[in-house]
């Protein structure tokens, strides 16, 4: 087989984003806001080289099926490019688009709505053919028709010609999907959870077809789904999308085997079923994945992220410092308040930023103070702050306690910051893939020493 690197790209991506919504909603209008749009793609590049099998994964809401349409020009981009096989697609001629639209197809999650239920099989497999002009004779459009229906393994194919979609399994519906993308041979399809809607015992056999079909048909994919052992098995490579950006690409054996970004780390952590090597714990990422309405600023990652970077010149534990930036995050979001502590039984400043410091994460990586009180409280002595942050928690949190937030924030802000919440990461080499988060940025491993022992493999050379 040849190698991926010496093959020619297929599919180039450039800066792509997708912005939706970008009317004035009524929430925005009253309170006098400037319109607020999903952020569904925001920035991802990617190159897809001719019979790869690329795999886009993440959770949902991160942008897979806005990226995937994009591909397919069932979407335009707000902003960036896609050249496919060349040509940048948001700037064709009608020809150019027809031939685009033959080469390129994508298949849907759900065969029972992809499929028109007035349609006999014949009719749904040959439609592209009719559309595209491509084959005009009814009798050769019905031979090609069952030529694809026997490869996609609906055989033989007249048993199969006249059915209506509410007649067959899900499997076959979905090998029908397959065949109507196959019928006008594509060079590339763009494959949305194709079988997540089909039960778990036909999986397999649908994605080994898939593979057959790749060779037979020459075909070059790309893979959506947030199932990250079908990515394994399917895929060559892979990109790892959080809320609208890709946050690490490249061989999926290493990503899986190792990977860099956090959120990839988290995100294998949630899928049992995916083999992990020994000394993998738990990753611990806290809370919830933010809005694309309004993501955090800087890396989209940092207000969950483990391994969150410290200022210049901390002199405390990682750790700390993450302990100390979600107290400042419950400030900014209203979690910690007056009100809140008095019914928690908490009255002072040093209780409260005993409270405050607590973090929402496995029980294996809590302090021991942490776990005794059910995850209400930690012990300030046992946390490696450095005097000058303590100080401004206990000041921040006396401000709270007297209702002044803004002073408490103001406090915060000067004292408690990090470059991951100030600038957008770029995608950086590191060995055979691209990460975008600051602790590959040049001089940012190194700038670390101790106060990142966690995180010491982290250098922009592995
Ligand atoms: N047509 C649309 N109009 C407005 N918002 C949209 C539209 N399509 C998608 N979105 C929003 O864009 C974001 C990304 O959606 P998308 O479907 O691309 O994610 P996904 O990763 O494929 O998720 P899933 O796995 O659930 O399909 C989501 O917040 C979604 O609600």
């Amino acid at each position: 087989m040849d190698r991926a690197e010496d093959r020619e790209p297929l599919v180039e991506i450039d800066g792509l984003r997708k912005l939706f919504d970008q009317s004035q909603g009524i929430v925005d209008t009253v309170l006098g806001r400037e319109p607020q749009p999903v952020r569904a793609v925001d920035g991802v590049s990617l190159e897809i080289n001719q019979g790869d099998i690329v795999g886009i994964a993440g959770e949902s809401g991160c942008g897979k099926t806005t990226l995937g349409k994009m591909l397919v020009k069932l979407h335009e981009p707000t902003e960036g490019t896609i050249r496919f096989d060349g040509n940048d697609i948001t700037d064709m001629t009608r020809e150019e688009e027809r031939e685009f639209r033959k080469r390129v197809q994508m298949i849907f999650q759900d065969p029972f709505e992809s499929l028109n239920p007035r349609m006999t099989v014949f009719d749904t497999v040959a439609e592209p053919l009719k559309i595209n002009d491509m084959i005009g004779d009814y009798q050769d459009r019905r031979e090609r028709v069952k030529q694809v229906l026997e490869d996609v393994g609906l055989g033989p194919a007249e048993v199969y010609l006249d059915a209506f979609p509410d007649e067959l399994s899900g499997g076959e519906r979905q090998r029908i999907a397959i065949a109507r993308a196959l019928v006008v041979d594509p060079d590339f399809i763009v494959c949305d959870e194709p079988v997540s809607m089909l039960d778990v015992s036909i999986r397999a056999g649908v994605l080994n077809l898939m593979k057959e079909l790749q060779d037979e048909y020459d075909l070059t994919y790309l893979f959506i789904s947030h199932d990250l052992s079908l990515i394994r098995y399917m895929c060559d490579r892979a990109g790892i999308m959080y809320l609208g950006n890709m946050v690490e690409q490249g061989p999926t054996d290493d990503i899986i085997d190792d990977p860099k970004h956090p959120y990839t780390e988290a995100l294998f952590d949630a899928v049992p079923d995916v083999e992990l090597g020994e000394d993998r714990r738990r990753a611990n990422a806290t809370g919830e994945v933010p809005s694309p309405r309004n993501p955090p600023s800087g890396c989209r990652y940092h207000p969950r992220c483990a391994h969150i970077i410290p200022p210049d010149g901390w002199t405390g534990s990682q750790e700390a410092f993450r302990r100390a930036y979600q107290f400042k995050l419950k400030v900014r979001r209203g979690d910690l308040s007056a009100d809140g502590a008095e019914s928690a039984g908490i009255d002072d400043a040093r209780g409260l930023v005993e409270h405050g410091l607590t973090l929402d994460i496995p029980e294996e990586y809590r302090s021991a103070a942490e776990v005794e009180s059910g995850g209400s409280r930690v012990d300030l002595r046992a946390v490696d702050l450095p005097a000058t942050a303590r100080d401004a928690l206990v000041d921040a949190a006396g401000a709270v306690l007297d209702g002044e937030t803004e002073a408490a924030l103001s406090t915060l802000d000067d004292t408690i910051t990090t470059p991951c919440e100030s600038r957008l990461p770029d995608p950086q080499p590191s060995g055979t893939r691209q990460v975008a988060c600051h602790r590959y940025d040049d001089g940012v491993a190194e700038g670390l020493g101790t106060a990142n022992a966690g995180i010491g493999s982290a250098t922009a050379e592995d």
